[in-house]
């Protein structure tokens, strides 16, 4: 499609398990993601969610050309990230910046607001009008006083700090921002500004959002398009309506009923997910999600579902039993 900037096809990472004294033997592979295959429209803003361990924080990794996969591409724009020189990695990371989780731990505590922000300037060359005008431009843009451009991440609350990573993030006017649960160590209260935060910046500067996050409730009205992640394998997606209001797949109908409800009307029922997520170094053949599936038949342990549209129906969905909406 001509207005995708990211197209992820067929992506895997493996990461082998060693043991021996020089690590030499290989006694197995965790299969953290295992065939995701995804497109982010300009402009766009794809949730992706999932339990923890199902391999969301590797595939960001993976998009930033961070971490080389074991097989599969990643395009940005018309190249592929992992056939690019140093020299071409650098330029097209100018273009796609990351916003981590942890704004405790993310910000150097010994550096400066000033120096964080600015910190991108000093790889990439000072901007236009010189480094220390940008850096308070890009705090006024994310509602910080430029004027505390010298103090310490420590003389700021947790969700002033985000700000701070945000503004890093827009430092070198990128075109993609990968967010990896960037509201999940914040309180309630500061996760609303900061998302609110994030889709004025979008609005603003044309901003393509992958936003991670593993609760289906936070991602809800930030996103266009949502992706549900379970143990290295996405199951399915598709925009807000089919997702939140039409789910198809047993997986994405579960973590739906953990949301609360504020409206005691329309409370549908918790299903419980038995058992614990199989270890990612030996998956469940067939359907992944079959252990824990209340609707898994014989065929779920041999075949594993490729996505489909459905008939009458511009979604594609990952479940044998999508057509059955009953629940147990
Ligand atoms: N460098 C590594 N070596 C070996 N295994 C790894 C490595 N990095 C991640 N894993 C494993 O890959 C799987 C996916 O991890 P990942 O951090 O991507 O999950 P996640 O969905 O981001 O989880 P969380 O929400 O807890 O951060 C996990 O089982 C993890 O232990």
């Amino acid at each position: 499609m001509a207005d995708e900037i990211l197209s992820v096809r067929d992506v895997v990472k493996h990461y082998p398990l060693t043991k021996g004294v020089l690590f030499q033997h290989e006694v197995g592979r965790v299969k953290a993601v295992d065939g995701v295959s995804f497109e982010l429209r300009k402009g766009e803003t794809l949730g992706l969610v999932g339990e923890s361990g199902c391999g969301k924080s590797t595939l960001a990794k993976l998009l930033m050309g961070v971490e080389r996969p074991t097989s599969g591409s990643v395009h940005f724009e018309d190249r592929d990230v992992f056939s690019l020189s140093r020299a071409e990695l650098r330029r097209s990371r100018r273009r796609m910046q990351l916003v981590m989780q942890d704004p405790y731990t993310s910000l150097n505590p010994r550096m400066t607001v000033g120096d964080i922000v600015g910190e991108p300037f000093a790889v990439h060359g000072d901007p236009e009008g010189g480094r220390g005008r940008r850096v308070r431009e890009l705090l006024e843009i994310v509602g910080l006083d430029p004027d505390h451009v010298n103090r310490y991440p420590h003389q700021f609350s947790g969700g002033q700090r985000q700000r701070i990573g945000i503004a890093r993030a827009l430092a070198l006017r990128p075109d993609v921002i990968i967010c990896d649960e960037p509201v999940s160590a914040l309180d309630v209260s500061v996760q609303a500004q900061v998302m609110n935060l994030l889709a004025d910046l979008q609005r603003e500067f044309g901003l393509s959002y992958v936003f991670i996050a593993h609760d289906l409730a936070v991602v809800r009205h930030i996103s266009d398009r949502v992706a549900v992640m379970y143990l290295g394998k996405i199951v399915e997606i598709g925009d807000e309506e089919q997702i939140y209001d039409h789910p198809t797949h047993p997986y994405t109908q579960a973590l739906l009923s953990a949301v609360p409800v504020p409206d005691p009307t329309k409370r549908t029922g918790r299903i419980v997910l038995e058992g614990d997520v199989p270890s990612p170094t030996d998956p469940p053949s067939g359907c992944r999600f079959r252990t824990r599936c209340w609707k898994a038949e014989e065929i779920c342990a041999s075949e594993e579902p490729a996505l489909e549209v459905r008939a009458g129906s511009d979604h594609p969905s990952a479940c044998h039993f999508a057509a059955d909406s009953g629940r147990p």
